[in-house]
């Protein structure tokens, strides 16, 4: 777990030494390879691991180049018996990895129920979501298609990509393309919030109808 303190710029808005903070969380069936992905991209190390209790945690301070931003990782617990815990996860996200197994039609389909529950919880571009077919070095079982995977994130407007935790496959890339889209929308919220300033300040100092009437 990367808990060291980044070095790129800072969070807009926020003291220099400050990395700008999100939350993640990991929605999904059991055995999708939540866990394997979060540790894969953690640890860079893939191991047998038990089914996640409740949920799990991890930090990752992400680089950008230009930025450096942490990532709050909750992997929640697929299991069934579960499903009703992980909504309690998912307050207060800033982006969610819905994961589905290619191998598996039916964790597709449950894909879909959690990113019906997000648009419960939330407006889905509030959050940044990225929809991952994870076991792609088990393309042979297929019962996902790519095209049914991205035909679907396109439908939603969500990014989308496929993934193996196993033989780490777009792994590193699935939580950078995140950053990166969690980094540009903080961008352009304080530049809008930056905007709004100067016009406020343009307006205190313009003349007001009254001043200028008893200046005449
Ligand atoms: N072949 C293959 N197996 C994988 C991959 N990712 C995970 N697995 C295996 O799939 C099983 C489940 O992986 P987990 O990471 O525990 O899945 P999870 O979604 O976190 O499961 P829950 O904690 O029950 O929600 C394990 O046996 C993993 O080794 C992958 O990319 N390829």
């Amino acid at each position: 777990m990367g808990m060291a303190q980044a070095d790129g710029a800072p969070c807009p808005g926020t003291a220099p030494s400050q990395p700008c903070v999100f939350k993640l969380v990991l929605l999904g069936s059991g055995s999708v390879g939540k866990s394997s992905l979060a540790f894969r991209y953690v640890k860079n190390d893939f191991k047998s691991i038990l089914p996640t209790v409740g949920c799990a945690f991890f930090t990752k301070v992400v680089d950008l180049g230009a930025a450096s931003l942490k990532l709050e990782i909750w992997d929640t617990a697929g299991q069934e018996k579960y499903h009703s815990v992980c909504h309690l996860y998912f307050r207060g996200a800033n982006a969610a990895l819905v994961v589905y197994d290619v191998t598996r039609k039916d964790s597709f389909l449950k894909a879909q129920q959690w990113l019906k529950d997000l648009e419960e919880e939330f407006r889905l571009g509030d959050v940044v979501v990225m929809l991952v077919g994870n076991k792609l070095d088990l393309g042979k079982e297929r019962e996902v298609a790519f095209e049914e995977g991205k035909e679907f994130a396109e439908s939603k407007g969500l990014l989308f990509m496929e993934t193996s935790a196993k033989l780490n496959h777009q792994v590193t890339e699935a939580f950078g393309a995140i950053a990166q889209e969690l980094w540009c929308r903080e961008e352009r919220k304080e530049d809008q919030q930056q905007q709004q300033r100067d016009a406020q300040l343009d307006l205190n100092q313009r003349p007001s109808a009254q001043a200028r009437c008893c200046a005449r």
